[in-house]
């Protein structure tokens, strides 16, 4: 999947860089709520959170994405929009994950989202560089390898639905 991007004028992000360049496990107020957020380009600006001032370990199941979902997207510190995935964690080495898409809305799976959840998830120090991601769709097997700075993306690929479009 390449290499991540983190330079916050490159993700792009207005929020202040705090960790070099990067936007790491910083405030971000949705609706009077401090999320605390890392910011992460794959190419496609992602936001990823763990959790806020509220509630510190996110139980995914219980969110309003359709709600709470476009107010991140749509929100002033992201110039291009974003992309926001919430995370919970079971171990540091497995991950729970729901996705917000730019443009999309709540859906099954997002590779990109996938790759930059582990990023973040080291960053914060919640989890090593080789993880199972679990996702609505499925898991995937996320590695950051150290000596490339490459993310891995393995997972199998499934039919969802057959269509057809009259034209
Ligand atoms: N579905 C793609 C990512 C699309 C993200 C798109 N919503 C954007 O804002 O770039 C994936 O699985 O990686």
């Amino acid at each position: 999947m390449g290499e991540p991007i983190l330079k916050a004028s490159d993700v792009p992000t207005r929020l202040s860089p705090n960790k070099g360049q990067s936007v790491v496990k910083s405030g971000l107020v949705v609706d009077g709520v401090t999320w605390d957020v890392t910011c992460v380009s794959m190419g496609n600006p992602h936001c990823v959170t763990f959790g806020n001032k509220e509630n510190q370990s996110l139980q995914v199941d219980e969110l309003n994405l359709a709600e709470i979902g476009p107010k991140f997207e749509h929100h002033e510190m992201f110039p291009a929009r974003t992309n926001t995935e919430f995370v919970q964690v079971f171990s540091s080495s497995h991950l729970k994950m729901r996705v917000w898409e730019r443009g999309a809305g709540a859906t099954l799976a997002c590779g990109t989202g996938a790759c930059a959840v582990v990023v973040a998830a080291v960053l914060e120090g919640h989890a090593g560089r080789n993880c199972t991601v679990d996702l609505p769709g499925g898991p995937l097997e996320i590695e950051w390898r150290e000596e490339d700075n490459h993310i891995y993306m393995t997972g199998p690929a499934e039919v969802v639905f057959y269509g057809s479009v009259p034209l």
